[in-house]
């Protein structure tokens, strides 16, 4: 199992935790870097946290979450080597994996049901990359970083 860590901001704190648990129980290893409680934040200082992590690391994956998974990935982004993928649906978290190898999914944790979550995430997990010529391409934007 890939070593696993998890970050919010604070629209996204109850389901950080939430998915933590879970994903605990599943027998992960998660890394929960914050925030620890719902006070409001800033979400590109978690995103940034999370990214230097998964990116420093170069073998695991990690998750964000806000209201609606848009902030986080934008910010995520922007650091080097990272591949930030917002997920909405099964397919999403699949294709993430298979075509665009990301190692970090981004998801909405406002309005959006935990059982969906938690499938979508699962999906993201068992992925795996599939290389050939999705490997050329991520090549060529590893090139514009
Ligand atoms: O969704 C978000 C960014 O894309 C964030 O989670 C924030 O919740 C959103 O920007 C709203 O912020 P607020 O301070 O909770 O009103």
């Amino acid at each position: 199992m890939k070593k696993l860590w998890i970050a919010s901001d604070h629209a996204g704190f109850d389901m950080k935790a939430t998915l933590k648990d879970h994903l605990t129980g599943l027998g992960h290893e998660v890394i929960d870097l914050g925030p620890d409680d719902d006070a409001s934040v800033d979400y590109p200082d978690f995103a940034k946290r999370l990214g230097c992590a998964v990116a420093e690391a170069n073998d695991g994956l990690g998750i964000l979450l806000c209201g609606t998974g848009i902030g986080v990935s934008i910010a995520a982004n922007k650091i080097k080597g990272i591949r930030a993928a917002l997920c909405r649906t099964e397919h999403d978290a699949q294709m993430a994996r298979n075509h665009n190898n990301a190692n970090v999914i981004c998801m909405a944790a406002r309005g959006v049901q935990e059982d969906v979550l938690k499938r979508v995430l699962a999906q993201f997990l068992s992925a795996e990359f599939e290389g050939g010529r999705h490997q050329r391409r991520l090549d060529k934007i590893s090139a514009l970083e």
